[in-house]
């Protein structure tokens, strides 16, 4: 697949501000200039911080201006690329950069290959673009640090609160039965009291990675401290939370889990409550609380459920 590629570092770009290439609007609408376009996006770009809504302006801008069938973005913090219209045969990329910081790369893709006037368009609209892509890349690493436990990545309790309340606001408007389970690693102390802290620390994270690849891409699951951990299911009721919860204490007994190469047995103890009408968060996480406690007064390593 041809693909023209570029690395643009912002300090150094080829951007004339008083650039004169003009191009005509594919649909028949009046001639536009790059000055006009880099105004106005120069003004809408300031109006989110959102990373999908910012490539989302700039592309619309850009298709004012160029023929462009598709626009992709990907960054290396991000699990997987943003996606606006539809791949094309020839493609352009550029690996963005500024003052020495990684700001992702960006493809436009379309079906017919791009001229060297219309590469200087792009680079000329591409550094307006410079400061809101970094500011929403900014915003996205802070939520991300204010939602997500460091030490493992699970969601933190700042989180599991607003996602919580979220949920059973939603599951008592729809209708759809929501559950929510809590789970507790078995005797954690003699791993740290063993092998130290660092090492409990692999455990907890190689716990984290255990259960997430248990669950679907739609549930979450959140570190309420310690070595105690939540999974809130939606749509979800009792029975199906049973499964997943046996499926998660199976998974993380068959973990294989080593230090030093030496095997280090895991299991955990988990207890589950499905929103009953009455229910608040304080008084599901309770119930959920009170059966994890059970099941670790019957002997660990079980689930404890509804009646
Ligand atoms: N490595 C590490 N240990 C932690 C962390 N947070 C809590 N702990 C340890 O987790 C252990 C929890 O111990 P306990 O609450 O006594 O429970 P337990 O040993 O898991 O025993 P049971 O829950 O009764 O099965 C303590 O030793 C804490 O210091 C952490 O972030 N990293």
């Amino acid at each position: 697949m041809p693909v023209q590629g570029n690395t643009i570092d912002f300090d150094l770009a080829r951007v004339k501000l008083g650039q004169t290439c003009s191009q005509r609007r594919r649909n028949g609408k009046p001639n536009i200039t790059l000055q006009d376009t880099r105004r106005e996006l120069t003004q809408t770009l300031q109006t989110s911080l959102e990373l999908e809504r910012v490539l989302g302006m700039f592309y619309d801008a850009l298709r004012e201006l160029l023929y462009i069938d598709g626009l992709e973005y990907r960054h290396t913090g991000a699990a997987s690329p943003i996606l606006h219209g539809h791949y094309g045969i020839h493609r352009c990329s550029y690996r963005m950069s500024h003052a020495g910081d990684y700001l992702g790369e960006l493809q436009l893709s379309r079906q017919t290959r791009f001229d060297e006037a219309e590469l200087v368009s792009i680079e000329g609209l591409l550094a307006t673009l410079l400061f809101p892509l970094r500011n929403a890349l900014l915003y996205r690493e802070a939520l991300t640090c204010a939602l997500n436990d460091a030490l493992t990545g699970a969601g933190n309790r700042l989180a599991l609160n607003q996602n919580l309340e979220r949920d059973i606001r939603s599951s008592k408007r729809s209708g759809q039965p929501l559950s929510l389970l809590v789970l507790d690693v078995d005797h954690f102390k003699s791993v740290n009291d063993n092998y130290g802290h660092a090492y409990g620390d692999e455990a907890l994270k190689a716990v984290v990675d255990c259960v997430t690849a248990t669950l679907r891409n739609v549930d979450g699951l959140y570190r309420l401290g310690g070595e105690e951990f939540v999974v809130l299911l939606n749509n979800t009721d009792a029975d199906a939370c049973n499964l997943v919860a046996e499926r998660i204490r199976q998974s993380i007994e068959q973990l294989q889990f080593q230090i030093d190469g030496q095997p280090l047995p895991m299991t955990a103890s988990l207890g589950h409550a499905t929103l009953r009408p009455t229910d608040d968060a304080r008084s599901l996480l309770d119930r959920a609380d009170q059966r994890m406690y059970a099941a670790k007064r019957n002997g660990r390593n079980q689930v404890v459920g509804e009646e």
